[in-house]
């Protein structure tokens, strides 16, 4: 990219999260990702220049191993003029969402990442001019805690994401709870991916977006403003599915397209596009712990028609989502289990604090970092370096279970597949496809106290406001001790 003929003029606003902005050029295929922080907080040059180093690092050293080299995008730093920051700052202000403006987009040290835009991508390494449609998934954590950490009981038994339901629509943040549950999309059941992408279809909160040729066509631009007319969407994806005979419209028309959307998704999701170094190691083995959720609609509805045995079929072991749950599961211990650990190293810390860099705890995010999380022991021998692997370990487990999964795809007819692409099959149309994984930004060392408060917080609002009304001797025990609203965590 020729840095110095860069005109604001060229990129437009895509989207961004809580930690990045994000902006896509209009003819070419390639976004454009800066760094975000809350106003009068701004980060020295220097400073930002290392994080945005240390997130290219682990993206390439540490991720590509776990994810494999053609699902991670890891990108590079570019240096920008800063004229042209401060135009495109002032020129995307006005589309960005309300609720994300609480962090501005840095504009004073001119740095940013350069990464391929995945929503239209084509294939890997083909460059073509044809309709592009685009799923993310943000999938969230898709096992439950199966560490003797865990003190309450109701962690074995519901995932942290429904739980976590119920207190982000007290909260405000959502105005219906979801019915999808990350254990049916991990599932590796089809019925279940099917019934916990249809409930993403339903609710998309920040876990599903759709774009049309780079374009976000359904899902949420903000908290409040979610596109999710299924009608519309069907509208936008018939040409890709029923290309070449008229379907009628009407509900019954949408309802075959949202099926075929879904049945391509879930065949995406389980294929096996890549091979990675760490593809043979197996931090837990999936039938550890309980591989439903309690709380998930699709197991209560077998529960309500008298059947108790929920399938899990199992993920193929080449497929992303196998991969990233195999990196969640790196969270061994549960915070728990990992929080005393933490104040093991903060000890160690204030005692030592010159041992911080050697120690890696904020980079550099290299080989030898990753080599360190090899260790799977969960045999505490009373060190830091036991302790340190646990921390750095859990941190992997925390990024992969906050990452997105990209889905393209592009129509192809049927004389046109090669060996080189992998291709998936509807009813009357195929496709191309990649899959990729995005936001793989190291969760930060400081964040776990507030991991483990957050923790305390989901679970207490759950047992006290959502398990004690199913459940009549907790409620009036609840009732008796209204004031209890902590969760003890055993040390
Ligand atoms: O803690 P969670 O599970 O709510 O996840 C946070 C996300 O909320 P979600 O539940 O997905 O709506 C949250 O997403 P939103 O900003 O709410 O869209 C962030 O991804 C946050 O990451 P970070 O701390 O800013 O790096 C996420 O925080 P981390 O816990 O991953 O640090
Ligand atoms: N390489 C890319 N190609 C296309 N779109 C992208 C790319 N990277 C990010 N995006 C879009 O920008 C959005 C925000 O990016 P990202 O998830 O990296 O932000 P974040 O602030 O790190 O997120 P979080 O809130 O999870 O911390 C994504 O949801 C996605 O829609």
């Amino acid at each position: 990219m020729e840095v110095e003929k860069m005109d604001e003029n060229e990129w437009k606003y895509h989207g961004e999260g809580n930690q990045s902005l994000v902006v896509s050029h209009c003819q070419r295929c390639v976004v454009l990702r800066f760094l975000k922080s809350p106003p009068n907080q701004n980060k020295t040059s220097e400073e930002i220049l290392h994080h945005l180093q240390n997130i290219v690092d682990f993206g390439k050293h540490v991720m590509k191993q776990f994810f494999g080299e053609n699902y991670v995008h890891h990108g590079e730093i570019i240096q920008l003029p800063l004229d042209f920051v401060r135009q495109l700052c002032l020129k995307i202000q006005p589309e960005r969402p309300e609720s994300r403006c609480d962090k501005d987009m840095d504009t004073l040290s001119g740095y940013a990442m350069c990464l391929p835009n995945l929503t239209r991508l084509q294939t890997y390494r083909f460059v073509e001019h044809r309709p592009i449609l685009c799923i993310e998934i943000k999938p969230k954590c898709g096992f439950i805690p199966f560490s003797s950490h865990v003190s309450q009981e109701i962690k074995h038994k519901v995932c942290r994401y429904c739980m976590h339901q119920h207190l982000k629509v007290a909260n405000g943040k959502w105005k219906r709870p979801s019915k999808y549950c990350p254990l049916d999309l991990f599932s590796g059941n089809k019925q279940r991916m099917h019934f916990a992408l249809k409930s993403l279809l339903q609710e998309a909160q920040n876990n599903l977006k759709i774009f049309k040729n780079g374009e976000l066509i359904y899902g949420c631009k903000d908290d409040q403003e979610c596109v999710s007319d299924w009608n519309e969407l069907a509208r936008h994806l018939k040409p890709f599915f029923f290309p070449s005979n008229g379907l009628v419209s009407g509900p019954h028309c949408t309802r075959t397209i949202v099926k075929e959307l879904i049945h391509v998704i879930t065949m995406t999701l389980l294929s096996s596009t890549d091979a990675c170094r760490a593809g043979d190691m197996k931090t837990v083995p999936i039938s550890q712990g309980r591989s439903y959720c309690e709380a998930s609609a699709f197991n209560k509805e077998l529960v309500r028609n008298g059947k108790h045995k929920l399938e899990s079929s199992g993920l193929p072991k080449g497929c992303l989502l196998y991969k990233t749950l195999q990196a969640q599961m790196l969270d061994m211990l549960d915070i728990e289990g990992l929080y005393p650990l933490y104040t093991r190293v903060e000890q160690y810390l204030e005692e030592f604090p010159e041992e911080r860099s050697t120690l890696q705890i904020d980079g550099p995010y290299n080989e030898a970092f990753y080599e360190k999380l090899l260790d799977l022991s969960t045999e505490d021998d009373g060190t830091i370096a036991f302790a340190l692997t646990k921390v750095q370990q859990y941190r992997i487990a925390m990024t992969a279970k906050d990452c997105s999964i990209m889905i393209s795809l592009s129509p192809c007819l049927q004389d046109e597949c090669s060996e080189q692409r992998p291709v998936v099959l509807a009813s009357k149309s195929r496709f191309t496809f990649s899959v990729s994984v995005l936001d793989l930004d190291l969760k930060p060392y400081e964040s776990i106290p507030h991991q483990y408060k957050l923790d305390g917080k989901i679970v207490n609002y759950y047992l006290k406001n959502v398990q004690a009304k199913d459940d009549p001797v907790m409620s009036s025990l609840f009732k008796e001790n209204e004031d209890c609203t902590l969760v003890l965590h055993k040390v």
